[in-house]
């Protein structure tokens, strides 16, 4: 074992995942675990999935920051992340969950989330271009919200190519409840939630920023994007709906391929973008993404049509929010700071029924 982790907030949905994913990796040791109002529990009785860490407890945050481990997972609510990562001595590395320091801008963060900016760290989604290297030179990351992974990794390729109007972006995605978090929560009870779908912070989700922060880099020019989340009655996964107008370049030879605007066209520049992407899959023709194909594996599975009727492109993506949506994309940032094979410990294949 190389390397000794903490992880602080690990009552959690994501903490749990981390766990569960840290158990199988080969160079990471689990070390101290903090949680909050579960301090001093045991970990199997919080987290039944996970026996082989029965007979271990929850300790505080402090004595998680203090317990010496050379790198530290923060799985915190907003706003929580920032007071604790201070307290973190220089030279541990440190990979949030949370929000915290996703953002750039102060001003967009304090109208997301509504209290001050705490600062800015690497942004942690090794597919953008040009990120993996930062994130591996890089001791503090933050890694991207669920739906910024699933929304930003649809769109990315067609940006890049220049084949859509960065100005006319319209999503709409679904959400398990884990995206959530465990804390209980009226509208996440089973009576609410089962045999429901619904719309919610339609207009204003703290997530719309990030992900044209994402997307305004790849595109380099302005990106706007309406986006709209809903609510759907399954624990695990996001499949977001991803739409756009092809821009005034698609369909030219200013393509250099000569080919009509089709969804070979749209698939290829897919298939090219993610061609040496372990975690990314563009399904074969005809075969759409789904939520549960993707359940705890750190995959995205894409694909995407060009509906002419519409004359919108239209990219599905679909993945576990909790493990490419948060804990495996945490993993996957902290195997590269560690200089480590970035897939390690890290399922591709889903679970499935
Ligand atoms: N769930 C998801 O799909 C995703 C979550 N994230 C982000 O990851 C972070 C964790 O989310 P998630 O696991 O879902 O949240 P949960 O609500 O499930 O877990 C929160 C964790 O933080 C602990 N905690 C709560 N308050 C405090 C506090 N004041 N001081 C110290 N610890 C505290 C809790 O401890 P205890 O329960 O013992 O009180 C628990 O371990 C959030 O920032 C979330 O936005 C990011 C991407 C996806
Ligand atoms: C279903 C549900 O409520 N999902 C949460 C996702 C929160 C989350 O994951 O937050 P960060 O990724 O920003 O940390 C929401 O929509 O606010």
């Amino acid at each position: 074992m190389g390397m000794t982790a903490a992880v602080i907030g690990g009552s959690g949905y994501g903490g749990g995942e981390l766990l569960r994913l840290l158990l199988a990796h080969p160079e990471i040791e689990i070390g101290a675990v903090a949680a909050h109002s579960n301090a001093g529990e045991d970990i199997a009785d919080v987290h039944p999935h996970l026996p082989d860490l029965a007979g271990r407890t929850f300790v505080d945050t402090a004595a998680a920051v203090a317990s010496g481990a050379g790198l530290i997972f923060l799985a915190l609510p907003h706003g929580r992340s920032a007071e604790v990562a201070a307290t973190i001595p220089a030279g541990v590395k440190v990979v949030d969950l949370g929000a915290d320091f996703r953002l750039a801008n102060a001003d967009e963060w304090a109208r997301a989330y509504g209290v001050p900016h705490a600062g800015t760290w690497t942004y942690g989604m090794p597919e953008l271009p040009g990120a993996r290297a930062e994130i591996a030179a890089a001791e503090r990351v933050a890694a991207p919200g669920c739906y910024p992974t699933a929304v930003s990794l649809a769109y990315a390729p067609l940006l890049a190519a220049g084949v859509i109007e960065p100005a006319d972006l319209v999503t709409v995605a679904a959400s398990g409840t884990s995206g959530a978090g465990r804390s209980a929560k009226v509208n996440l009870l089973g009576s609410e939630v089962m045999g429901d779908v619904t719309a919610y912070k339609v207009g204003r989700h703290q997530h719309g920023p990030e992900i044209v922060q994402n997307l305004g880099r790849v595109a380099g020019a302005p990106v706007t994007l309406s986006f709209t989340t809903t609510l759907a009655p399954m624990p695990r996964g996001i499949l977001a709906t991803c739409t756009a107008r092809p821009s005034s370049k698609a369909g030219t030879d200013e393509l250099g391929v000569g080919l009509a605007f089709d969804d070979e066209l749209i698939t290829g520049i897919l298939r090219a973008f993610y061609a040496d992407e372990p975690f990314v899959k563009v399904l074969p023709a005809g075969r759409w993404p789904r939520t549960s194909a993707t359940l705890g594996s750190n995959t995205v599975h894409l694909q995407a049509t060009f509906d002419e009727g519409a004359g919108r492109v239209v990219v599905i993506s679909a993945i576990d929010n909790l493990t490419k949506g948060a804990a495996g994309q945490a993993i996957q940032c902290a195997n590269l700071m560690l200089g480590l094979p970035e897939t390690l410990g890290l399922p591709v294949t889903g679970l499935a029924p």
